[in-house]
């Protein structure tokens, strides 16, 4: 599980004055004490605070390879170490290897989890933003393999609970958020399917290794080659942001940890 009560705040960004939206300024992640980061992260930190300071210019985690890759590099540090070798947040509970899950949870898990991808696709469909009919049929989209995982479990003699609120929070949460701010909603984009593709695909093999004889969810499954279709959704993300202030960057990487936040929660429904 991500640790929800621990997790920090998505690493500041600088100290200009920003924009309505934002929260008060913070410190960059350049300014903050060496001691704070781990050795490997210290050296790529001062490698880049000597490049900046060279050029005279501000830089930020990963900016040289394009937005996504800050976007990862804030995303990375906010698992746990047992989560991923690039976290940095002590672990809580138990990591997934020994998760006990059921059936009945991790059912409830999907249909919160469907909920969230209905309202994502639903939002890039609809495009009340230019920047969102990048992202219509990336082939990321995971409600069809879904309802037909729903289908399937209803076939089993399974029943399937009404969403609960992880999930009716969280797609109430990016809706509104859709509505009037593309980079912090885009943040969420970003994270929910990418976090699927790594850390969710790595649960979902465990979950099935214990409860489902192994067997392997429309979930999981892309048509195609999945790592193409992350770099074309990147290539867009980066595409997108170009246009974007520092300011409004910064606010997208703001958001990073709600998301982590919210997405927590319905991972948690796993155990519940
Ligand atoms: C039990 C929970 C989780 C586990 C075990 C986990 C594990 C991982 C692992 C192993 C990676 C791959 C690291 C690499 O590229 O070497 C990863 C990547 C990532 N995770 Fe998680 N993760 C979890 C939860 C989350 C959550 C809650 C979010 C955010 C909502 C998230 C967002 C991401 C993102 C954005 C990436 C980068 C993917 C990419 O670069 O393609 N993860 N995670």
């Amino acid at each position: 599980m991500a640790s929800i009560t621990s997790i920090s705040r998505a690493q500041p960004i600088h100290n200009k004055p920003q924009l309505g939206v934002l929260k008060k300024p913070q410190a960059h992640f350049l300014s903050m004490p060496i001691s704070s980061f781990s050795p490997k992260k210290s050296r790529m930190v001062a490698i880049a605070a000597t490049t900046a300071a060279e050029k005279g210019k501000k830089r930020y985690p990963g900016e040289a390879k394009g937005f996504v890759e800050e976007m990862r590099f804030v995303a990375m540090k906010l698992h746990t170490k047992d989560q991923a070798k690039e976290g940095e947040k002590e672990p809580q509970g138990q990591p997934v290897a020994r998760w006990e899950p059921t059936v009945e949870g991790y059912l409830r898990f999907l249909v919160d989890s469907k909920l969230v991808y209905d309202t994502l696709e639903r939002i890039v469909e609809k495009a009340a933003f230019p920047e969102y009919t990048e992202f219509k049929n990336t082939g990321l989209e995971r409600s069809e393999g879904l309802a037909r995982d729903l289908e399937w479990f209803k076939e089993q003699g399974h029943a399937i609970p009404e969403p609960s609120s992880p999930g009716i929070n969280y797609a109430q949460y990016v809706e509104e958020l859709s509505e009037k701010d593309p980079p912090a909603f885009l943040c969420h984009f970003y994270n929910t399917y990418f976090a699927h593709s790594a850390g969710g695909r790595m649960i979902g093999k465990k979950v099935a290794e214990k409860i489902l004889n192994g067997k392997e969810l429309e979930f999981y499954k892309w048509e195609g080659d999945l790592s193409q279709l992350l770099q074309n959704v990147r290539d867009k993300l980066n595409r997108v942001a170009e246009n974007w202030s520092r300011e409004e960057k910064d606010h997208c990487l703001e958001e990073t940890e709600k998301s982590f936040k919210f997405s927590g929660e319905i991972l948690r429904l796993v155990l519940s």
